[in-house]
């Protein structure tokens, strides 16, 4: 297995329009994309995109607020009622091969590889299994090799 660049830092939030609010007003964050709805992975989402160095690429933060009471980020903000930092994403080549090497360690792997954000498959990992921090592991989109 061999780590790939760090694609977003998914962060929980109660509300989206006050947590765009809260990094165009106190971080200062002039690119954020608009809202919308992943009903397959129940979040409402968008992205906050943090410029790189020298026309480098920078990272996303992943603005995640649920679409339901069965959303996978219900139970941590009922836990975290502020919101919080929920995920990590490191891009891999190749998901089938990322996929069978974390089985083959023996990780918790949740639920199937799909869709995820970016258009290219993704499948988390249980924290429990990753030092305590839920990780996501997305295909890098075509392209970006
Ligand atoms: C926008 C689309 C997509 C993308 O393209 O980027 C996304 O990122 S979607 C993001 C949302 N989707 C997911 O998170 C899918 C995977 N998540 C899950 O399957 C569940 O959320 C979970 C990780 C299994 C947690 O389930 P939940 O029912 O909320 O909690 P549990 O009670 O089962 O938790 C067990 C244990 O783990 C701790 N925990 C839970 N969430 C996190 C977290 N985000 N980070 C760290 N630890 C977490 C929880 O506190 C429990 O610990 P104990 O209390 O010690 O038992
Ligand atoms: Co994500």
């Amino acid at each position: 297995m061999q780590l790939g660049r760090l694609n977003h830092v998914g962060i929980a939030v109660p509300d989206l329009a006050s947590a765009i609010a809260h990094y165009q007003e106190v971080l200062g964050a002039t690119d954020i994309t608009e809202p919308f709805d992943l009903p397959e992975q129940g979040v409402k989402v968008c992205f906050v995109n943090t410029p790189g160095h020298d026309g480098t690429e920078g990272t996303q933060l992943e603005l995640l607020a649920p679409l339901s009471e069965d959303s996978p980020v219900t139970g941590f903000l009922a836990k975290n009622p502020l919101g919080g930092q929920h995920h990590v994403c490191f891009e891999v080549p190749d998901i089938g091969e990322a996929r069978a090497e974390f089985e083959r360690q023996g990780k918790r792997i949740l639920g199937p590889t799909r869709i995820g954000a970016h258009g290219t498959p993704i499948f988390f990992i249980h924290p429990k299994d990753m030092m305590g921090q839920l990780t996501e592991i997305m295909e890098t989109p075509k392209g970006n090799h």
